[in-house]
């Protein structure tokens, strides 16, 4: 399995220039057959949130079709990061979607721990079905976005249910890099799977600037790529699955859990 990391600067408000943005990536970069492509958190706007209804897509109408196009043209399957998006009322949803290398929709999910700090409460509706693991290449796999990296529960419901690999994908802001790093770290120390972070960078015309460091961790902890704070990069490499087991063998903190000692869980 190979993950694919798109590190790009999204422009706030503006979906052709990120769409063809990200157009231009894929032709830019070869890609082999069945890579993962992954690309940051609501990189078709942005935050520019007072638009946010106009920007957003209607059951991800538009930008489904595009991911699709290029999934198959390519031959790749593509976390296609996050979108704001409609669905059957007019609350705008931030939502995560995935499509294989045949352009089939394989699973979709909307954040459901909104972020106060950069006013998303205000402006958009969280969702209202946790996530959940769906199939990506044989093996079982998660997707959250961003804020959601401060829930561990979440990443462990992931982890009990299989997944091999959990995809983040943020907005996530400079400032909190050291948050951003370390929680990575740790959700793929502490579930002994692989983690995907793919992140923007640059500054929004509200001064806020994004981290970049978009990285790809192992089971172990170990960094196997990571991106620059400021600039366009493909952070890409290997996922050796086989590796989880290896290292679940090793320290085998699955099979020490105490679930009967646990108050909340
Ligand atoms: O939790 C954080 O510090 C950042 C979260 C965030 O930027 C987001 O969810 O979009």
């Amino acid at each position: 399995m190979k993950a694919v990391i798109f590190q790009f600067e999204v422009t706030e408000g503006d979906y052709e220039k990120n769409l063809n943005k990200v157009q231009s990536l894929f032709q830019e970069h070869a890609l082999e057959e069945d890579s993962i492509v992954v690309l940051p958190e609501m990189w078709t706007s942005g935050y520019d949130l007072k638009n946010i209804e106009k920007l957003a897509f209607h059951n991800l109408g538009g930008v489904k079709e595009e991911m699709a196009e290029l999934a198959a043209e390519y031959k790749v399957n593509i976390v296609a990061g996050s979108v704001p998006n409609i669905k059957e009322s007019s609350d705008v949803l931030n939502t995560a979607f995935v499509v294989d290398k045949k352009g089939e929709l394989v699973y979709e999910y909307s954040k459901i721990h909104l972020v106060p700090m950069l006013n998303e409460p205000e402006y958009l509706t969280g969702g209202g079905e946790s996530a959940d693991t769906f199939e990506l290449l044989g093996n079982k796999a998660g997707l959250v976005i961003c804020y959601d990296l401060r829930f561990p529960e979440l990443f462990r419901d992931l982890a009990l249910d299989d997944a091999k690999v959990v995809f983040v994908v943020a907005e996530w802001p400079a400032e909190r890099t050291e948050h951003w790093l370390t929680l990575l770290k740790a959700r793929a120390i502490e579930n002994q799977c692989y983690i995907v972070g793919s992140n923007t960078f640059g500054t929004q015309p509200n001064g806020t600037t994004f981290a970049g460091n978009s990285i790809i961790i192992n089971p172990f902890g170990e960094v196997l790529g990571q991106g620059s704070a400021d600039q366009e990069e493909v952070v890409e490499t290997n996922i050796d699955l086989d590796y989880i087991a290896q290292v679940r063998e090793d320290i085998p903190i699955f099979k020490s859990r105490r679930r009967d000692m646990y108050k909340f869980l």
